[in-house]
């Protein structure tokens, strides 16, 4: 990766988050091990695609990564370390409830499904977007925090002169845009995404990930993309962690995922969407996806 002359010093590694050893178990009778020794790298700027059947553990291991999870979650072992660009190594599990709230919002944001029903209906969305300025930026000017807002929405595709517009005005997609805007405000180093296009209809959800897929390279942000959709995922992602029963079963770029699948589960999951196995199965690749050397 290049880095600019000023980050050359500072930044040491290539790697955004290394996730060691993570078990998740969900303290209930009988207990569930949702999450079982998952270890795995995410580079600076890659999108790492996470998928498996429903119930694998995805979601659980996002949530444990990001300190979110709630009893009878219980992590009960490993590690997260976030490499900050700065030259620091932040250790979530070492982060009190504050520092990891403004963990959350500063360096690793996250777009749930369905996010876009979270906007509140009675506040335009050009306040709801300045309301992250005035709480996390609190040294911004009013017009700065009204310009900020207006950069997002044009750079996320909705556009400024939307700023005044109440959520019900807008599309689902549109909505859930704008929950990307909010999510990119203190422009992240990293943003995870759980299903976030699964409830918008497939030429909507195909046009937001090319956009993200675009922004991040702008950004320079990594994602980790949560989804069943593997064919989606094969697209958009540089590398997939395919999970079954709470493990990382195989872990490789989603060309080899898709042409050398290693683990016969990744076969079979492969085999299951019709869409990659007939004549017309050649998946193709966006020309935003990157080559990350994995
Ligand atoms: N609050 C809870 N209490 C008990 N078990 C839970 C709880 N939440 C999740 N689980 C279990 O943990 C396992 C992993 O669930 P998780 O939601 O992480 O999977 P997932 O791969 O994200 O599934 P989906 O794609 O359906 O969201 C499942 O067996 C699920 O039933």
């Amino acid at each position: 990766m290049t880095l600019d002359k000023n980050q050359e010093r500072i930044v040491t590694s290539d790697n955004l988050l290394t996730v060691s050893n993570f078990s998740v178990m969900y303290d209930v009778d009988p207990p569930v091990e949702a999450v079982r020794d998952v270890s795995l790298t995410l580079k600076r700027g890659e999108i790492l695609g996470l998928a498996g059947e429903s119930g694998c553990g995805k979601t659980t291991l996002a949530y444990g990564i990001q300190r979110l999870l709630k009893p009878p979650a219980v992590i009960t072992q490993g590690s997260a370390i976030f490499h900050d660009k700065a030259g620091e190594d932040i250790d979530l599990n070492s982060l009190d409830e504050k520092q990891m709230r403004a963990f959350r919002w500063n360096k690793a944001s996250m777009v749930f499904q369905g996010a876009m029903n979270a906007l509140n209906p009675v506040v335009n969305i050009g306040k709801q977007l300045g309301d992250v300025f005035t709480t996390h930026r609190p040294e911004l000017s009013r017009a700065e925090r009204h310009e900020e807002s207006a950069r997002l929405l044009e750079i996320v595709g909705v556009g400024r002169d939307r700023l005044r517009a109440f959520p019900h005005e807008l599309s689902g997609g549109m909505r859930q845009r704008v929950m990307i805007a909010m999510a990119l405000a203190l422009k992240p180093q990293l943003m995870i995404m759980d299903e976030p296009t699964t409830a918008l209809d497939v030429l909507v959800q195909r046009e937001i990930l090319q956009q993200i897929s675009d922004l991040r390279k702008e950004f320079g942000f990594s994602v980790i993309f949560i989804t069943h959709d593997l064919p989606l995922l094969l697209e958009i992602s540089d590398r997939i962690a395919v999970m079954r029963a709470g493990k990382v079963v195989e872990i490789n770029t989603a060309e080899q995922i898709y042409h050398h699948a290693e683990h016969e589960y990744t076969r079979k999951l492969l085999a299951s969407f019709p869409s990659l196995t007939g004549e017309r199965g050649d998946f193709v690749r966006g020309t935003s996806s990157v080559e990350t050397g994995a």
